[in-house]
């Protein structure tokens, strides 16, 4: 039964995807049981013994992060990577000042309004070292009441052997999937000194045993042969090499599903249908056919969604999106769709989580699949300029993409709209966190801005929405 089950128990039930959900609080035990893990389980001791930790984030409210740390690891060196500059910098520095196990790495950031949304944890243990890639801000309210993403690594066994020698090009201890080259290639990125010392743990362990792509955005303007190393771009590369068939695939409609909308452009074919679809929709086999924007559906929650959230109105706080940006794209109307997670109980819960997708009509399979910090923005994403021969992206994001090859020759994962039914599968089964199809906005509402009042119905909680 679900009681008394442990992290262990939990992690186990959800392999080879290793994709979990976070808990949410005011939910039905069955929906936090299963395929559903809290901060403090992830860094329990049952998931690892630690030795130092490596946190990348966008929020951190560090005295309530470290009380997430097991009281036996709450001495143990961790690096916070964070972006903030000026006054916010300054307050971190200060909250971080109390904790002498606690330092700071300031990404940089110099192209005009990138962020760094990245949220990743490398935890290094006595045996071994685990990477977490997944969606949520170190903050108490982001692991509340919200649906956040989680991919947890295996553990990666040290190499045995001298393993930072990286044999010339090739790295040693890779995955097929080129893991391990990949996320050394984003952390090398940032150019910081604190973060060598990750970089050598990294080539330290053998993580042969990913089975996902790294999708990782850092700031720049990409060309040649980088051009295809981040963003969008390494999706469609990855695709169009490795991706499930055309003549199986190529008229699958593709998801996206996120919580915050970028300038994406006047008309959708400037950037959203043909150039972010146009990778997405990537496939092997495929003759350059476009996908027709028909296919596009994008899950974004909308007025009533947040009105009827466990946390009322103020559940739109995590959702950006501005009236501003929002008018200059009504195009977007056409292809917002409902959020709804019944089958994970969590309707109600915002969802601060990134994912995009690609599944059959009859909703039965899935070509592939990401869990991403990046939202639907050119920031994000990366925008092709100068004839497309440059991808410039303004933010650090990253993410991970399941295709169905690496997880037992399959063409695509069986989709499985409860995490019951994904626990109990013998065959791998793609823990989808909303409802297929997603429902369309019913008559009379509309996308959720955060700048737009809400005066005409109550949330659960009475209140109406008066944004500052
Ligand atoms: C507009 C900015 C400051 C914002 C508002 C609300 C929530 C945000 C958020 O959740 C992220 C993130 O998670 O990276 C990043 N910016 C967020």
């Amino acid at each position: 039964s679900d009681f008394e089950k442990t992290v262990a128990d939990v992690f186990s039930e959800f392999q080879p995807l290793s994709l979990f959900l976070t808990k949410v609080a005011g939910i039905e035990d069955r929906f936090n049981n299963t395929g559903a893990v809290s901060l403090k389980d992830i860094l329990s001791p049952l998931m690892g013994t630690l030795e130092a930790s490596c946190q990348f984030n966008f929020m951190f409210d560090i005295p309530w992060l470290v009380k997430q740390y097991p009281k036996q690891f709450r001495d143990k060196p961790m690096l916070l990577v964070h972006g903030d500059q000026g006054r916010s910098e300054a307050e971190m520095k200060t909250d971080a000042a109390q904790f002498p196990h606690i330092s700071l790495c300031r990404a940089k950031l110099e192209m005009m309004y990138g962020t760094h949304h990245t949220k990743m944890m490398f935890l290094l243990y006595d045996c071994g070292m685990r990477v977490v890639i997944h969606t949520a801000n170190l903050i108490s309210n982001d692991w509340h009441q919200k649906t956040q993403g989680v991919w947890i690594s295996p553990l990666f066994p040290k190499l045995t052997e001298g393993g930072n020698t990286s044999a010339g090009a090739s790295v040693i201890g890779d995955s097929p999937t080129k893991f391990k080259r990949d996320l050394l290639a984003y952390v090398q990125a940032y150019q910081v000194v604190p973060l060598a010392a990750w970089e050598r743990h990294i080539r330290q362990h053998n993580m042969s045993a990913a089975s996902v792509y790294i999708v990782g955005s850092v700031p720049g303007r990409h060309s040649g042969d980088k051009k295809m190393l981040w963003g969008h771009m390494k999706v469609k590369k990855v695709l169009k090499e490795a991706g499930p068939e055309h003549q199986k695939v190529g008229s699958w409609p593709v998801i996206g599903q996120f919580s915050s909308i970028g300038s994406l452009g006047a008309s959708m074919d400037q950037w959203l249908c043909d150039e972010w679809l146009g990778s997405l929709s990537q496939c092997r086999g495929n003759m350059g056919t476009p996908l027709s924007h028909s296919k596009l559906q994008l899950v974004y929650p909308s007025k009533e969604n947040v009105r009827l959230c466990l946390e009322g109105y103020g559940g739109g706080g995590c959702l950006p999106y501005s009236i501003k940006t929002a008018r200059k794209q009504i195009y977007l109307n056409n292809f917002v769709r409902q959020w709804r997670a019944d089958g994970r109980g969590r309707t109600e819960a915002i969802p601060h989580i990134k994912t995009y997708t690609r599944v059959s009509p009859d909703c039965k399979e899935a070509a592939w699949f990401i869990v991403t910090s990046a939202n639907l923005s050119k920031a994000a994403w990366g925008a092709l300029e100068k004839q497309k021969t440059q991808l410039m992206i303004r933010s650090y994001e990253i993410g991970v993409l399941f295709l169905p090859r690496h997880f037992g020759e399959l063409e695509s994962f069986p989709v499985g709209p409860t995490a019951e039914e994904v626990r109990d599968s013998d065959n791998v089964m793609l823990p989808i966190p909303y409802d297929l199809p997603p429902p369309n906005y019913q008559k009379g509402d509309r996308i959720w801005m955060w700048d737009v009042p809400c005066v005409d119905l109550p949330d659960r909680h009475g209140k109406k929405y008066c944004p500052p």
